[in-house]
C-alpha cells in the first residue's frame, strides 16, 4: 500500500471539516466579504514566500537528482504560478505588491511557517515533503470540493479561485508533492513514518487555523 493511501482516512474528517469552514463555504457560494479575500491573499502571499524556503530546504535534502527535479517543480509553480495568480487578484482587490509583499505575517500564520521550517530543518527530505503535502493537496481538494457545489457559477466573484485550485495545473502539482511523498517514505521503518503522519496531521490542523485566522481577520492579539 502507498503511504499516502494508508494518510487518507486519517485526514478525510479533517479536510471534510474544511467544506464546512464559514471562509471555505463563503469562497463556495460566492458571500465571502470582500475585506475577508484581502486579509486572506495578504496573509497567503508571505505564507508562500515561506513555504518557497520550505521547498528550497527539501532539494538541498534530496537523496537523487529525481527528487531535486521534484522539489524544484514544486517550488516554481509556487513561485510563478500560484503567486503570480496572487498578484494578479491583489491587482483586481486594489491591493499593490508592494502591500502584499510587506504584510506582516499573523500568530497563526508565523506559527505554521515555523513549524514546517522548523521540521524541514532538522529532518530528511521526506519530512520536509511530509510539511508541504497537506498544503498543496488540500487545496486542490476543497477546489474540486467547491467546483462540484450549487455556488458554483459564473455570477460567483471567487470563481477564478476556484477554477485555479481545482484545475489540471494545481492537480498535476498536488500529484508531484503525493508521487515525492511516496517515493521518499519507501521502506522507512513504521517509526519514521508514524512521524511523518503526525507532521501531516499537524499541518492539516493549521490550514483550519489559517481558514479562522482569515475569517476573523486577526492578527496578533495587541496592537503595538
Ligand atoms: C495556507 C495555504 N495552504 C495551502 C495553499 C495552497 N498551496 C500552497 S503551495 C501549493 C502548490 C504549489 O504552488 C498550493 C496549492 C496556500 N496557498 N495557502
Amino acid at each position: 500500500m502507498k503511504f499516502t493511501d494508508r494518510l487518507w482516512p486519517k485526514v478525510e474528517h479533517l479536510w471534510d471539516s474544511y467544506l464546512d469552514h464559514p471562509f471555505v463555504k463563503g469562497i463556495g457560494d460566492g458571500s465571502l466579504e470582500t475585506e475577508k479575500f484581502q486579509h486572506w491573499l495578504k496573509q497567503d502571499y508571505v505564507y508562500l514566500v515561506e513555504y518557497a524556503r520550505l521547498m528550497a530546504v527539501g532539494a538541498e535534502k534530496s537523496p537523487d537528482l529525481e527528487a531535486m527535479g521534484m522539489f524544484t517543480e514544486l517550488l516554481h509553480g509556487t513561485l510563478f504560478v500560484e503567486m503570480e495568480l496572487h498578484r494578479k487578484f491583489s491587482n483586481a482587490y486594489d491591493i499593490s505588491v508592494a502591500s502584499l509583499e510587506n504584510t506582516e505575517a499573523s500568530a497563526v500564520n508565523t506559527a505554521y511557517t515555523s513549524y514546517m521550517l522548523n521540521h524541514a530543518q532538522r529532518g530528511d527530505a521526506a519530512v520536509a515533503t511530509a510539511c508541504l503535502l497537506c498544503c498543496a493537496w488540500s487545496y486542490n481538494y476543497i477546489g474540486k470540493g467547491l467546483s462540484g457545489g450549487d455556488g458554483y457559477n459564473v455570477s460567483n466573484p471567487y470563481k477564478e479561485w476556484i477554477d485555479m485550485y481545482a484545475g489540471e495545473e494545481f492537480t498535476d502539482l498536488t500529484q508531484t508533492a503525493l508521487n515525492l511523498m511516496n517515493r521518499l517514505a519507501d521502506g522507512k521503518p513504521e517509526r519514521e513514518l508514524q512521524h511523518l503522519e503526525e507532521i501531516i496531521i499537524k499541518t492539516g490542523l493549521y490550514e483550519y487555523m489559517f481558514w479562522d485566522m482569515c475569517e476573523q481577520r486577526e492578527e496578533w492579539p495587541v496592537n503595538i
